[in-house]
């Protein structure tokens, strides 16, 4: 990929697994790049191994846990006080099959952080992203979805899985509604004339901490068999790393990446109609002004 030394990138989760990978290879192309984060303990280390393998000195940690409404705004209030533009948002940061819990505000925690704080964070990101893309060098927003979505299903009358809970279903909740979401804004950015992408990525299985929920058999699998079903959090980045930098996607949007190539989505993921409705509730979740 050519070097991208005057830009800058968010990534969220990048202090761990897929995160760290993506944050280093981005550091290593010359881009500024700004961690977000909620994993204090690791980041001081993180950054500066980062910024010692790449020999960029433009890594850094800012924290935002996004399973707090008020701590993403705080994030975006702190990292627009850097008068930086922003070229490059990797909506990374994940948890998977965790018990039922709730988020700071109360909403079910795979619906809450997975999709509902980065659907916040892209929005109130979107100025500088549009102030921030060119003709012929847009910015882009990459979402870090699943196959999981594959089997998602997206329940309008209680996303909030309060009916029945299942970590697996409301996992594969979330990331269905990522994949909605980013054809969604693609189309809103489309609408508007702006310099701005969104397309959303699937990694493949990666070796990373994300599967400690899970089942003790599919955990003993991982440890053993990682090095033949398993992709390495280097690999596993790969895609995003794609989706946020080369030249082939300049101006393309809306698309669903798999090992580097445009791949069809589950077929209620078109559904604009969906998609719309979704958006709507979700603007009201997050208390953002619905513009479409
Ligand atoms: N590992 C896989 O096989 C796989 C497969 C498909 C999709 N994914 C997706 O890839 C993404 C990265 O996952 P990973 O495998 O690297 O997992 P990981 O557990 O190694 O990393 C997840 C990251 O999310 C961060 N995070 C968790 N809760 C947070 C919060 N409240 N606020 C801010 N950050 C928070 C963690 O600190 C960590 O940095 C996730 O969105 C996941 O759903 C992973």
């Amino acid at each position: 990929f050519p070097p991208q030394p005057d830009r800058v990138a968010i990534v969220t989760g990048g202090t761990d697994g897929i995160g760290y990978a993506t944050a280093k290879r981005l550091a290593r192309l010359g881009m500024h790049v700004i961690i977000a984060g909620n994993n204090e303990s690791k980041a001081e280390d993180v950054v500066s191994n980062i910024k010692e393998e790449t020999l960029n000195p433009r890594v850094e940690f800012l924290y935002c846990d996004l399973a707090s409404l008020t701590s993403i705004r705080q994030f975006v209030e702190k990292f627009k006080m850097k008068k930086l533009p922003l070229h490059v948002l990797v909506n990374n940061a994940g948890v998977m099959m965790v018990p039922e819990r709730k988020t700071q505000d109360g909403f079910e925690e795979h619906f809450g952080l997975n999709y509902l704080g980065h659907f916040l964070l892209t929005n109130l990101l979107l100025d500088t992203l549009r102030a921030s893309g060119s003709p012929g060098r847009s910015a882009r927003v990459v979402t870090v979805s699943s196959a999981t979505h594959y089997v998602g299903e997206l329940n309008m009358d209680d996303l909030q899985s309060r009916k029945c809970y299942s970590p697996h279903g409301a996992y594969a909740q979330s990331k269905l509604a990522l994949v909605l979401f980013s054809y969604h804004l693609q189309r809103l950015l489309a609408a508007g004339g702006s310099h701005v992408t969104a397309n959303v990525v699937d990694p493949g299985v990666v070796n990373t901490e994300l599967y400690r929920h899970v089942f003790w058999g599919t955990r003993l699998v991982q440890k053993v068999f990682s090095w033949l079903l398993f992709k390495t959090p280097d690999e596993g980045a790969w895609t995003s790393v794609y989706a946020a930098v080369t030249p082939e996607l300049e101006g393309v949007g809306g698309r669903y990446l798999y090992n580097e190539k445009e791949t069809t989505s589950l077929k209620v993921t078109y559904n604009q109609k969906l998609q719309q409705q979704l958006w709507a509730t979700s603007c009201q979740m997050a208390g953002v002004l619905n513009v479409t």
